[in-house]
């Protein structure tokens, strides 16, 4: 069978839930090879004022230029870019090669509100890394900048926000509902049909990296030949056995458990056009 391969341009997370090492987690336990680009460390600590150190751009551009040597890479994904350079640089990169399925994640904060994105980067997101997009997957504060500052308080919010997202360019659009009360709902949305996932809440502090692998699971379904709607399903499982199996820290919020999906086969989301 042939090996399929996914890659992940985003930032290193050094409690390794989320970030780059969520995505690697991600994509080994899903069977698909992983490649990375680094562009940022995420080492915020209580007791530390610099915890964020953002790679420059030749380091970014040299691992890019790394992955010119795999002409075939089936799927990729960003994450936390931070700046307008950093984006430019990557949407340029983007656009010079032939990656077929890519996978947007908008990371804007961290789990606990740190800026992972620089506020005058919104627009170079916006308009030269978004139309560019197979598929963006915001979760509910992350869509409410990209459209502006529309709330979002409701399921029929999340659907109002899938259709005004549509516009930005991309193929599809999946906003995730983590932070409603009840069920754990997200939309996706192809500019015709609209499905709702649905899966028990889990009551837990400890989900670190979930949007994270969220969207690295998706990136390897895709890079696997799934067409979208089942890509976005099998992520769904995916992340929704990581939640349910958390790691807890003992002095901060811990994360999900990347080997859960296989170890003990959760099947719980509901899929249904809406
Ligand atoms: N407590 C929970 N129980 C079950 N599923 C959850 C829970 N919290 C989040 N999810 C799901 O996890 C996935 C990640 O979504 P979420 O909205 O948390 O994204 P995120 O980018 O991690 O967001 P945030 O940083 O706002 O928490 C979504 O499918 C969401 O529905
Ligand atoms: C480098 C980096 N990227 C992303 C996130 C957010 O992760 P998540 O929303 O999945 O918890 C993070 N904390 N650090």
């Amino acid at each position: 069978m042939t090996l399929r391969k996914a890659c992940t341009v985003a930032g290193a997370a050094a409690r390794s839930g989320a970030g780059i090492q969520a995505d690697l987690k991600t994509f080994q336990e899903l069977g698909v090879y992983g490649f990375t680009a680094i562009t940022a460390i995420n080492a915020k600590h209580p007791s530390k004022e610099q915890g964020l150190f953002i790679q420059p751009l030749d380091a970014i551009e040299a691992q890019l230029l790394i992955m010119n040597e795999q002409n075939d890479i089936d799927a990729l994904k960003t994450g936390m870019l931070f700046s307008k350079e950093i984006i430019e640089l990557v949407a340029n990169w983007l656009a010079s090669t032939s990656i077929q399925n890519i996978v947007v994640d908008p990371v804007m904060f961290g789990k606990f509100g740190s800026p992972l994105l620089d506020f005058d980067a919104m627009e170079t997101l916006k308009t030269k890394l978004i139309p560019q997009a197979t598929i963006i997957t915001p979760n509910m504060p992350e869509a409410t900048y990209l459209l502006g500052g529309q709330k979002i308080n409701s399921i029929e919010d999340l659907q109002d926000a899938a259709r005004d997202l549509m516009q930005l360019g991309s193929k599809y659009v999946l906003v995730k509902g983590g932070r409603l009360q009840g069920p754990a709902v997200d939309i996706l949305y192809d500019g015709n049909k609209m499905y709702k996932l649905e899966a028990p809440r889990i009551d837990t502090i400890h989900t670190n990296g979930a949007g994270c692998s969220y969207s690295a699971a998706i990136t390897a379904e895709l890079a696997k030949g799934k067409p979208m709607e089942e890509a976005v399903l099998n992520a769904k499982k995916f992340v929704t056995a990581g939640i349910k199996r958390f790691i807890p820290f003992e002095y901060a919020p811990g994360m999900i458990d990347h080997r859960a999906y296989k170890v003990y086969g959760e099947d719980e989301v509901q899929f249904n056009e809406i």
